[in-house]
């Protein structure tokens, strides 16, 4: 089943705010002195600069490009898009610019991440620039083609909005992809990107607006900063298989807890017979099925993957007997959720094969279900740590295990 990630939506906040408050500020700008306005000219580069560094180190094709992308605009439109539109050069560029945003926008949205130095990483680059080369192309195929054609991209079609109608609706619909990936995928890179595809709107529809691309482009930087040091957080303290707080943000979590909470250690019953049975990526796909249950614990719990196929709950301020109901029905979802699993193993190893067998009888789809077992503890003096408290919820846990399983044992 197709789950969409709601609360991914949250995520675009920051990057709304960014592009906001820059076209805020541009009203400012002309009020700054000379020098101040030079040093702030030059800050989009400086930016996008870091942001390079930045997703260098973190190898993250998807922002570098995006950074050199921003870095490219922006010098595009200081160096040649300051003169009339009426200029047939200036006119060439500027639709060049306005395919280029949305089309090189929806490349990286929809593009995988999968690492830097590799073959993927250096075809992502390749494409990217092959893309963006393409633009020209297609700009000049736009000019000359039919009236009805070059009259949908031609610029300023209403009083004080620059881009073309075609422009228009091509950035609305890369939006409106962006947000479905957003929505699916629930990485870190879409929101950031979104972030760039308004700054590069912005700047090419209002480019009559004096400093709309210094501000522009300082937001769309600045968007790409923020996805990376999210990106950064995500991979020191998220889990990556199953995208919840890991180890290190439960220790930190642990270590600051108040006198009263309960802790609920949860793990996956006969887990190594299922994973033996329907081999190890099924497991991978139960694990973040069931974890994405486990997130979904009410009463203030914060889930955590406290590593294999272990999880840990921890309700602040919070008694065993407050988190019974929150506890039951985690694992009672879970219980009854029938997931439905591509058995791989039963996927012929040739692809024509496969070809031949797609054509007369689908994969099979196995439905699978798992439990779990939960046991709980609460602090309960004062001197007590919490890895007292995790000990005691660890054995309530074997009890649970030895008593039948699915179940959870306070
Ligand atoms: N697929 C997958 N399996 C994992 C992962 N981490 C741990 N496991 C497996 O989880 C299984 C845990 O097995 P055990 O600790 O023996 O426990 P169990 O089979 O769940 O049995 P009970 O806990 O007694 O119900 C092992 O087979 C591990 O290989 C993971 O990230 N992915």
């Amino acid at each position: 089943m197709l789950h969409l990630h709601w609360a991914a939506l949250t995520r675009l906040l920051v990057p709304a705010c960014f592009v906001s408050g820059a076209l805020m500020v541009r009203e400012y700008l002309p009020a700054l002195s000379e020098n101040t306005q030079i040093v702030l000219a030059a800050l989009p580069y400086l930016v996008a600069a870091i942001c390079a560094v930045m997703a260098y180190q973190f190898r993250r094709v998807r922002l570098l490009l995006a950074a050199l992308g921003v870095a490219a605009l922006y010098w595009l439109i200081q160096n040649h898009l300051q003169v009339s539109l009426d200029h047939p050069d200036a006119a060439r560029l500027y639709l060049v610019a306005s395919l280029a945003v949305p089309l090189l926008c929806l490349y990286l949205l929809v593009l995988p991440e999968r690492g830097m130095f590799n073959t993927w990483g250096l075809l992502a680059c390749v494409f990217f620039l092959g893309s963006a080369g393409a633009c020209f192309a297609l700009a000049d195929l736009i000019l000359g083609a039919s009236a009805g054609v070059s009259q949908a991209f031609a610029h300023r079609p209403v009083e004080g909005y620059i881009l073309s109608i075609g422009a228009s609706q091509l950035l609305a619909l890369v939006a409106v992809a962006g947000i479905a990936a957003l929505l699916l995928r629930n990485a870190e890179a879409e929101g950031p990107l979104l972030g760039v595809l308004a700054a590069g709107f912005a700047s090419l529809a209002f480019l009559h607006l004096e400093s709309i691309s210094v501000v522009m482009g300082i937001a769309a930087g600045l968007c790409l900063v923020w996805g990376l040091l999210r990106s950064s957080y995500a991979m020191a303290y998220r889990d990556e298989l199953t995208g919840l707080l890991g180890r290190r943000a439960l220790n930190e979590r642990l270590a600051s807890l108040g006198k009263r909470y309960t802790i609920a250690m949860l793990d996956v019953d006969h887990f190594k017979r299922f994973n033996d049975k329907h081999g190890h990526d099924v497991g991978d796909e139960v694990l973040k099925l069931v974890a994405s249950r486990v997130r979904e614990v009410g009463n203030g719990g914060t889930a955590y993957r406290y590593g294999g196929e272990e999880f840990c709950i921890v309700f602040p301020r919070k008694s065993s007997e407050d988190c019974a109901a929150a506890l039951d029905e985690v694992r009672e979802r879970i219980a009854d959720y029938k997931m439905s699993i591509r058995d791989r193993r039963s996927r012929p190893a040739r692809s024509k094969d496969g070809a031949r067998r797609r054509g007369a009888t689908r994969i099979r789809s196995d439905q699978v279900s798992v439990t779990i077992s939960a046991g709980v503890a609460a602090r309960e003096e004062d001197g007590q740590d919490a890895e007292s408290v995790i000990l005691a919820a660890d054995s309530k846990l074997y009890k649970a295990k030895r008593s039948g399983r699915n179940r959870v044992v306070f």
